[in-house]
């Protein structure tokens, strides 16, 4: 359950029409519901009470700063890839200390200031990152916390394109290396051990492949016991999936009990990473129809929106629903909804049954994640704007970028 519903025939964001959002601030735009964002993110809190943990929303599913104020606000901790999404938690008011971070290839500029900044852990993903995080701390004369990222080698069973704890994948240390960097992390003097990480992919249906690599990387917990190695905190990662389409996606609450249960007279505080489950559907975008044209063997609804500012359907063949935001009534017809950009991959959806007429607005549901971060600036479009409802106010979170915008920092030859 969303916050997205009809009323009086217009779909709303809590408690504002869409229809008055798209006139006040433009198409295209992402709208966002603030009531939204903060239950998902208090089923993941309720599911986990009773038992230690920490939640790192993956800052990567959608950055904007009123985001992750509201989700600061309540206390949560972020999952960062990178020094931008760093700064951007830190401009937002969140918990530096409640900060883990990701990735596979961390400068030693970004370790160097997210050691400064204090935060609760690196999530190492090689090796030689262990080595780097040593030096750097060395050269500051501090202690890096780190915990391995291992690849459990377990099929996420989702597109692949986003599972990442497979052998072939670039992600984390493999298992059977796990022990071994263990033991030299152990040696380098400016590293803490504190913990083990692993994620195994995204938009995940069903709880098995998290607990198998649960199992397996706790059986690694019990094999470094063996070597002295005392861990305080297991961090499971992010993936559990939503409902795009007729998904049916464990809940939190069904996720939370398997961990506890597993979790059960071990001293491990549980730290999750969840993006998509959070975000995806506690947002929208919004679109018009400019054009509706004939083709040969099918109709197309040119909408304003394009993959540059939603590209899931064109990265992976996402699925996301596409609705009439004032329905109209008569005989639907099968629409390819597409955008302006010059790609034949330029769809935002496929054979929809819709009535439609031109300047219909239209609503791409579950687009809360990985929706406007993905976004980017082809065929020199202004990224758009993005709106957050709160109860019955809607707020401006983020300016429709102007053309100048567009070639900010490009300079011209002398
Ligand atoms: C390390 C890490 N943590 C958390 C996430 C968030 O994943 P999701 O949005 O599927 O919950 C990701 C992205 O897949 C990730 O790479
Ligand atoms: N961007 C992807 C998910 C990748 C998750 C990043 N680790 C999506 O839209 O589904």
């Amino acid at each position: 359950m969303d916050h997205f519903n009809y009323h009086n025939n217009a779909l709303h964001a809590e408690q504002v029409a869409l229809t008055d959002i798209a006139a006040q601030f433009g198409t295209p735009c992402y709208v966002y519901s603030r009531a939204t964002i903060e239950r998902h993110y208090q089923a993941f809190t309720a599911a986990l009470s009773g038992h230690p943990h920490l939640i790192c929303y993956a800052v990567k599913a959608n950055s904007n700063l009123a985001v992750l104020n509201v989700l600061a606000r309540l206390g949560s901790g972020f999952d960062i890839v990178s020094g931008g999404e760093l700064a951007r938690v830190i401009e937002a008011g969140g918990d530096p200390t409640k900060v883990v971070f990701s990735g596979v290839a961390k400068t030693a500029e970004e370790i160097a200031t997210a050691l400064k900044a204090g935060i609760h852990c690196f999530n190492v993903e090689s090796e030689p990152e262990l080595d780097r995080i040593n030096e750097v701390a060395r050269q500051l004369d501090m202690t890096a916390p780190v915990s391995l990222r291992v690849n459990p080698d377990v099929d996420a069973q989702t597109h692949p394109y986003i599972s990442t704890g497979l052998k072939q994948n670039k992600f984390g240390i493999a298992m059977e290396r796990a022990e071994t960097a263990y033991l030299h992390a152990q040696q380098l003097p400016h590293l803490e051990v504190i913990g083990a990480d692993c994620h195994i992919g995204s938009q995940l249906t069903s709880l098995e492949p998290f607990i198998d690599a649960l199992d397996r990387l706790l059986a690694l917990v019990d094999r470094l016991a063996e070597h002295g190695i005392k861990l305080k905190h297991l961090d499971v990662g992010g993936g559990l999936g939503v409902n795009y389409q007729d998904e049916q996606p464990p809940l939190p609450a069904d996720y939370a009990t398997a961990i506890k249960q597993r979790l059960s007279g071990r001293k491990l505080t549980l730290i999750m990473e969840p993006g998509r489950a959070i975000m995806a559907n506690a947002g929208v975008m919004l679109t018009k129809v400019e054009f509706l044209k004939q083709g040969d063997d099918r109709d197309f609804a040119i909408v304003d929106a394009a993959m540059n500012d939603l590209l899931r359907p064109a990265l992976y063949s996402a699925w996301q629903e596409i609705v009439a935001v004032t329905p109209r009534h008569g005989t639907s017809k099968a629409y390819d909804v597409v955008g302006p950009v010059c790609e034949t991959g330029d769809f935002l959806g496929k054979d929809r049954q819709l009535v439609l007429q031109p300047e219909d607005l239209l609503a791409v549901r579950s687009s809360g994640a990985y929706g406007f971060t993905m976004a980017s600036n082809y065929n020199s479009r202004p990224r758009v704007a993005e709106v957050m409802v709160d109860g019955s106010q809607p707020f401006l979170i983020r300016q429709r970028e102007t053309l100048q915008q567009l070639w900010q920092g490009e300079a011209l030859l002398p």
